[in-house]
């Protein structure tokens, strides 16, 4: 990690409560897919080209649902205000302050409608995707979409690796197992079948499928991204099912530890949609240079998780922007040593194997 994003991480560490610090530290099983989404960005190098930069740099990217915004997006994570009482107010204001779009969770500790509201009192175009987990009942499911069209999001975001929750041991070990009292998940309340005034929980279920996700894009006319694709072919199926965008992740290694790293799946993804739609990466990116590695590769864009818990737990709202900032400015930095004017000038021949040689 860049040294801002070590220091906020340290500081976190700090302030946090262990067992909450673990939760957002940890990954599935040995963790070994969490510790390869750093590694895999530490084993590729970026091969410069020279004599042909520009003193200004186009950096802006165009996704669904967000006109000219940066590279770089809050991925979503759940229960912010576990990491700081302001909690997804302050990730929301800052993201949008950063020019960043925001992608606020499900199992956010702030209802959708007032974290778009927080965004937008910074920038009136800021823009906040909605990630959601597709319930097994269709009719909750609606109901939560609606939420974040009146809310005023610009995107959904449906995560599909999670057909179960991920065997986290550290999370096993420590007994979490939920929001402590005093917080809720607030998009779950008041949803049919749950209680009144209550809410229920997030189902996580393995007989989702492609017609749950044929269904969502029949119900909306917000552009859809389908989060947690790996394979290849899950990524053609995605695209012929009418996603607006594919965002390559294996769940910051939280779900299952047996997977490749995020941007080792990248370019066969890439490859299958084939321009068609954009595609995302998330995972692992801890630096500026990781951003233009993933670009490079294919990527329109990239997501930060933990980074973004830590700048929050350290310093609220400050924090993520340092964070988001630090990112920002850091591959400004790095599109400028590889000779690029923007991001069209990261190209696959840019990226090579370290310690492979170059051909
Ligand atoms: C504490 C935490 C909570 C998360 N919650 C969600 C979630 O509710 N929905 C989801 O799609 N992804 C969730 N994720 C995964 C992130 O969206 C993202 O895929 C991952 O954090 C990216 O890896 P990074 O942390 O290495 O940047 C969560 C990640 C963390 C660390
Ligand atoms: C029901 C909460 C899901 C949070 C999540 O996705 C994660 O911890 O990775």
């Amino acid at each position: 990690m860049t040294g801002v994003l070590t220091a906020l991480h340290d500081r976190a560490r700090e302030v946090l409560d262990p067992v909450f610090y673990d939760y957002v530290a940890g990954g599935a099983g040995g963790e070994r897919a969490l510790a390869d989404n750093e590694r895999a960005f530490d084993r590729l190098a970026l091969l410069p080209r020279v004599l042909r930069g520009s003193a200004v740099r186009d950096t802006a990217v165009r996704l669904p649902g967000a006109p000219a915004t940066a590279p770089v997006l809050v991925a979503p994570t759940a229960f912010h205000r576990l990491a700081h009482p302001d909690g997804e107010l302050a990730t929301a204001r800052a993201a949008a302050a950063a020019g960043v779009v925001l992608v606020t969770g499900l199992a956010a500790t702030t209802a959708v409608a007032e974290v778009v509201r927080a965004a937008r009192a910074v920038d009136p175009d800021a823009a906040v995707w909605f990630q959601l987990y597709l319930q097994p009942d269709p009719e909750v499911t609606e109901c939560l979409v609606r939420r974040a069209e009146r809310a005023g999001c610009t995107a959904l975001v449906v995560t599909a690796d999670s057909p179960v929750f991920g065997r986290r041991e550290r999370d096993l070990r420590n007994g979490f197992t939920d929001l402590p009292p005093g917080y809720a998940a607030e998009n779950m309340r008041d949803l049919p079948g749950g209680p009144p005034g209550g809410t229920r929980p997030i189902a996580m279920s393995p007989e989702l499928s492609w017609d749950d996700l044929a269904r969502l894009r029949a119900m909306t006319a917000l552009p859809v991204l389908l989060k947690g694709v790996l394979h290849p072919a899950d990524a053609r199926l995605a695209v012929a099912g009418g996603v607006d965008g594919v965002v390559v992740s294996n769940h910051g290694g939280r779900q299952f530890d047996a997977v490749p790293a995020a941007v080792d799946a990248l370019p066969a993804v890439v490859e299958a949609v084939a321009g068609r739609v954009p595609v995302l990466l998330d995972g692992g990116v801890r630096r500026g240079a990781d951003v233009a590695i993933a670009l490079a590769l294919g990527a329109t864009a990239v997501g930060v998780g933990r980074p973004v818990l830590w700048g929050l737990a350290a310093e609220g709202e400050r924090g993520v922007r340092r964070v988001l900032d630090t990112l920002l400015d850091e591959y400004d930095h790095a599109l400028a040593l590889c000779g690029a004017r923007g991001n069209a000038d990261l190209t696959g021949d840019l990226v090579v194997r370290r310690g492979a040689g170059v051909r």
